[in-house]
């Protein structure tokens, strides 16, 4: 399975095209636009969310709400865009009126500088900043409700939710408390965060409403886990066949993720060998399992069978209300940043495309190791895959 997306951020459309998933799954665009509704609906985001309702077409792959195995296309088109014909117009010529809206201070922290720097866009950022905002992650998580459907059907659940934002935590019980992703959920869901009670919640909105009054923008750390994952997924042969490898440049490859851990290792570093390695027991019913996680799922590159755990580290958001000091990249003279139209944080969204991305590379994962013709025939395979690695 592969994919790709296009889009500007105020063009037209979003675009992703998908190839390799398997004939005879069922998608709806229902089945998309349930997890494009998590990705907008997110508390501290800005008045972008307000105009578009994001919801998806599928253009090609997909009849009678079933795969046919040829390339997905699917469409969202940026409701927003009618407020930028002239601005975005492939066709014009550019002219005074069209470039108005043009970025030539740019934002410590976003693409524009070094972005400007490298296409040579010296006469305006906004060629950087159409494509490296995370508008682009809409598709993401389109293509990773797709992968998300797929998995289900092979008896894979994944999950992502907030587990911080800036110095408020949520409860950090959720692994030890829960045993199974459907309670993760029921209890993560209302703020798409990890809002055990709602103390957390009404803490993390007010820090949000606080940072938006003080002109401001935050942080936090999102988590992911996913159930069900067949223990020998990836493998320890090659750095570039190693799950755990792919999952991390999949987090970090989204916008403002600056860090990952599996297992919250970075919790690790404090501890010792013995308070931190997954004894192995074994029983009839199950074969081989761990008596904790905290490796999060993965040992030598390939998951262990037990809970995959991601956590990811968003920073702020760039753009500031209150800008920091830049330059002009015309008169090179000093200026404040450019302030573009701004989210306030963007944790909660983060955590739904963090969920999406792992998604889509677990389902990378496994069809890159069995046949992906036809879903029916994936399902025996990894049926008898698990019966394989039980009896081992
Ligand atoms: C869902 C989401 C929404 C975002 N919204 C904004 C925003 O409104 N303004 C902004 O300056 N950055 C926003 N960002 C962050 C920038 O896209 C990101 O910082 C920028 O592309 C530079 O990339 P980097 O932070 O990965 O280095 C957002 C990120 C995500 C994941
Ligand atoms: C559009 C989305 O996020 C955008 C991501 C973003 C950025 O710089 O990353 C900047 C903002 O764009 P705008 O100035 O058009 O409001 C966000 O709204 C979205 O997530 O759908």
């Amino acid at each position: 399975m592969r994919y790709t997306t296009a889009g500007e951020s105020h063009g037209p459309e979003e675009i992703a095209i998908i190839e390799g998933i398997p004939a005879g799954l069922h998608i709806t665009s229902e089945d998309v636009n349930q997890e494009l509704a998590r990705r907008q609906h997110a508390y501290g985001r800005g008045g972008r969310q307000l105009i578009e309702f994001d919801t998806v077409t599928f253009m090609s792959g997909v009849r009678h709400q079933m795969t046919i195995g040829s390339p997905i296309t699917l469409n969202v088109h940026n409701d927003d865009h009618n407020n930028w014909t002239a601005i975005m117009a492939p066709d014009e010529p550019a002219t005074p009126e069209n470039t108005l809206r043009k970025v030539l201070r740019p934002r410590p922290g976003h693409a524009d500088l070094i972005g400007g720097m490298k296409y040579r866009h010296q006469d305006d950022l906004r060629n950087v900043l159409e494509r490296s905002s995370a508008r682009e992650t809409v598709m993401r998580v389109a293509v990773g409700a797709v992968a998300k459907k797929l998995l289900r059907e092979l008896g894979i659940d994944v999950h992502g939710f907030v587990l911080s934002v800036g110095p408020v935590k949520g409860d950090a019980q959720v692994l030890t408390q829960y045993k199974s992703l459907a309670e993760v959920r029921e209890v993560t869901e209302g703020f798409a965060t990890r809002a055990l009670d709602a103390q957390t919640d009404v803490q993390m909105q007010k820090l949000i409403d606080e940072t938006k009054q003080n002109r401001d923008t935050v942080g936090g750390m999102v988590q992911v886990l996913a159930t069900g994952v067949p223990a020998g997924l990836g493998s320890y042969v090659s750095a570039d066949t190693k799950l755990d490898a792919k999952i991390a440049r999949a987090i970090v490859g989204i916008n403002a993720f600056k860090a990952v851990d599996f297992g919250e290792a970075f919790d690790h570093v404090q501890l010792f060998g013995s308070q931190v390695m997954d004894e192995i027991l074994w029983n009839e019913e199950q074969g081989f399992y761990r008596a904790s996680d905290n490796m999060g799922g993965f040992e030598g590159g390939m998951t262990t069978g037990e809970m995959i755990v991601v956590r990811g580290v968003v920073k702020p958001i760039p753009t500031l209300y209150q800008p920091m000091r830049s330059v002009d990249i015309d008169t090179h003279t000093e200026h404040r940043a450019s302030i573009e139209r701004s989210d306030t944080t963007a944790v909660t969204a983060a955590a739904v495309i963090a969920e999406h991305m792992v998604a889509i590379e677990l389902a990378k994962a496994i069809l890159d190791k069995f046949d992906t013709d036809n879903l029916e025939r994936l399902q025996e395979q990894l049926a008898a895959y698990r019966t394989e690695i039980k009896n081992f």
